[in-house]
């Protein structure tokens, strides 16, 4: 796999990063997941093919533990609070004066610097402020985050990532290691890039909810179907909206105008009358194999009985009968392989993952019985 033999030492966090570390791991590198201790569950549903080293790290001896494994590993993934690894003297100058090699990634919401730094935060927040949740929402309505997934997953994780594979290919040149500054701010927003770039395109000059990919055409919009289902429509140009109009049956000389913004009320009233008339399949019969650009909108319990899904392997399910996406793009030679396998317990391969980094079995049975480490091979087992 393309990430195989880079080590990665991820700091247990929330979303983001989990979903970085997944990322890194379903390519093929080995990401080990540091954990707290003393903790019941742990809350990464993004922990596919990770280990798990529980360490307290509000003991000294800790810290010194995870210090020896950042040093030997190729890249640290932390989302802390700014200043929270420098407190612990693991901030990024100590790590890569001992490792100048370290890719040393930082994914937090605001960045390393600026006022926000060291604010606590959430998607929604970070959203707000890179500008995009100003567009997103119906219209006449109040913004809308569409779930955490443009900050937490597109602007962070996945950006995060890319950053730690460009660090990579760079250090394959260099020698050197560098700092990430990975904000999911700046990460969301340039993700947007098309919303600033476009503007002059006149695509967004009318209210939230009222342009043409917002939701306000109705040639780009959902509508539900006679047995309660949805259908999603991007019928943009004016040959694929022709097969729109042809596959519901309507007749064009009939219709205003596709971009007539004052008709598109009454054009949407026409396409929500119609599509409520047949099911969901019934559409699909009629619309498949046709460029009119409309498919069904499939429930995250659907997608992998549909035949397009199922003829590319799109969706799998693994040891635990949990359906999953398939690590995405597939490269040619060395494609991503996720693993099936269930997700670690906490602290599952603390004691193997010392022994690797070359602590001795005494030092590993003191840092346990001190209450400093954690191992539960055992829970494992059961
Ligand atoms: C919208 C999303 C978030 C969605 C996540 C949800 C899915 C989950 C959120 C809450 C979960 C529920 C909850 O936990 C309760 C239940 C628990 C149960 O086990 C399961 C069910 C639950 C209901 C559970 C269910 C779900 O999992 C949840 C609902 C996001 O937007 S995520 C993006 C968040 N933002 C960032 O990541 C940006 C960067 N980070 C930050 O800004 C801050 O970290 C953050 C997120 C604001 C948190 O701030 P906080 O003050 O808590 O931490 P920090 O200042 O960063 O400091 C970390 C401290 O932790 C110490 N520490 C770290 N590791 C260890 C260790 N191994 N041992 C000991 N101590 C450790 C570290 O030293 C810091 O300590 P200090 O404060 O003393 O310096």
């Amino acid at each position: 796999m393309a990430l195989t033999g880079v080590r990665v030492i991820e700091l247990a966090g929330l979303a983001p990063a989990p979903f970085c570390g997944m990322i890194l791991a379903d390519f093929g590198a080995r990401v080990i997941r540091v954990d707290r201790t003393k903790v019941a569950m742990t809350v990464d549903t993004q922990a596919r093919g990770k280990q798990s080293v529980a360490l307290n790290l509000k003991s000294p001896k800790a810290v010194a533990v995870l210090k020896r494994l950042c040093v030997q590993s190729d890249v640290v993934l932390e989302p802390y609070r700014k200043g929270v690894m420098e407190k612990m003297g693991l901030g990024p100058e100590d790590l890569l004066k001992e490792n100048p090699r370290l890719i040393y990634a930082r994914l937090t919401g605001y960045g390393q610097s600026g006022s926000y730094a060291r604010a606590a935060g959430h998607d929604i927040n970070y959203l707000a402020m890179s500008g995009l949740l100003s567009m997103l929402g119906r219209s006449s309505d109040k913004p809308y985050a569409p779930l955490n997934l443009v900050a937490d997953f597109a602007g962070g994780g996945l950006m995060c990532a890319f950053g730690i594979v460009l660090a990579l290919l760079e250090r394959s040149r260099s020698g050197q290691g560098q700092i990430i500054d990975a904000s999911m701010v700046e990460g969301a927003a340039y993700v947007g890039s098309f919303m600033w770039k476009s503007r002059s395109l006149g695509l967004w000059n009318r209210l939230r909810g009222e342009n043409m990919l917002d939701s306000g055409a109705p040639f780009y919009d959902t509508y539900r179907t006679s047995d309660g289902k949805y259908v999603a429509v991007g019928a943009i140009e004016p040959q694929f909206y022709a097969e729109l109009v042809r596959g519901l049956g309507l007749d064009d000389a009939d219709l205003p105008s596709q971009m007539s913004v004052s008709d598109w009320l009454q054009l949407r009233q026409t396409f929500t009358r119609v599509f409520a008339t047949k099911t969901q399949a019934e559409w699909g019969r009629i619309f498949d194999g046709t460029d009119a650009c409309v498919t069904p909108v499939l429930s995250l319990d659907e997608v992998l009985s549909h035949p397009h899904n199922q003829a590319r392997g799109s969706f799998f399910k693994d040891s635990q009968g949990e359906i999953s996406p398939r690590p995405a793009p597939i490269l040619s030679r060395s494609p991503a392989e996720a693993c099936r396998s269930r997700d670690p317990f906490i602290g599952e391969h603390t004691r193997a993952v010392l022994k690797e980094y070359g602590f001795e079995q005494a030092q590993i049975e003191q840092l346990l019985s001190a209450g400093i480490i954690e191992c539960n091979e055992a829970k494992a087992r059961l």
